[in-house]
């Protein structure tokens, strides 16, 4: 299977010489086309860090981040924020919404930015809509439509540009159980029927156990690596709060 995202030897090192914090310490691992990875671990763990280094938005202290081939580390300052334009879909806590554009107009962003035709950005817009049901709602503006139907903009965003990676930070932090569950849910259908390959950080093992292999980080290394496999939800659920308190700290950080 394609490697879509292959991390070697990542180190990303805050502060100077005599008070230096190895934020990643030394991490390598890679995600293949179509997977759902999860990354965990204690407040501090080194998650953000990880996730900031692969959007493109932290510079590395040393290592490799290839996204489709490409060595991120080694892109040029001008051509970065094209690079994540075009291969990097993001889901943010809160989603990110224009409160001023309608839902077609916020979807479409990144190829309104990117200047693309604009019948083909209708033809895309519409597309994606279809799949993810909001088909009804491109007129409307943000604060006109659910809680559910802004997650799944969110989504339809994310994905529009056909993304090599999508990249969620903490996607259910700011929800509340029932639109946690819908955001997940719309997750695993983009990640099952897209085939989108998905890394998302989370504290929380019910969204961590929507993942199929998840990743535990402790002082900036990876602790260790659990599969889905054929287990249930449920199974898989249990695993990941056994590893949770294993790694100790902040097992009450799980929702
Ligand atoms: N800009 C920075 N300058 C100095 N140290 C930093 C900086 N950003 C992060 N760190 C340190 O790097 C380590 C890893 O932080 P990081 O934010 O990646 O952890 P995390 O696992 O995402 O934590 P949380 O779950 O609390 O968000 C921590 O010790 C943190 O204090």
């Amino acid at each position: 299977m394609q490697s879509i995202l292959k991390i070697e030897n990542l180190k990303k090192y805050y502060g100077t010489k005599n008070n230096i914090t190895k934020a990643i310490d030394n991490i390598s691992f890679s995600v293949n086309e179509g997977e759902f990875v999860g990354i965990m671990g204690a407040s501090g763990s080194g998650k953000t860090t990880l996730l900031n280094c692969i959007s493109t938005i932290d510079t590395v202290t040393a290592g490799k981040i290839m996204i489709n081939g490409n060595d991120i580390t080694e892109i040029k300052d001008r051509d970065i924020a094209s690079f994540r334009r075009n291969n990097l879909g993001f889901v943010f806590q809160d989603f990110n919404l224009l409160d001023t554009l309608t839902i077609a107009e916020n979807i479409s962003l990144s190829l309104i930015i990117n200047k693309k035709n604009e019948n083909k950005i209708d033809e895309m817009v519409n597309e994606i809509a279809k799949r993810l049901g909001i088909e009804g709602i491109l007129d409307k503006f943000p604060y006109e439509v659910s809680g559910g139907q802004k997650q799944r903009c969110a989504c339809a965003r994310a994905l529009i540009n056909n993304p090599k990676l999508i990249l969620a930070d903490e996607p259910t932090g700011a929800l509340d159980s029932k639109s946690s569950r819908m955001l997940l849910e719309t997750m695993d259908e983009i990640n099952k029927k897209l085939n989108a390959t998905i890394l998302m950080v989370t504290h929380d093992a019910f969204s961590a156990s929507f993942c199929q292999r998840i990743l535990f980080l402790k002082d900036g290394n990876i602790f260790t690596e659990i599969l889905k496999g054929s287990k249930t939800r449920k199974e898989f659920f249990n695993e990941i709060l056994d590893i949770l308190t294993l790694l100790g700290g902040d097992v009450q950080d799980v929702k």
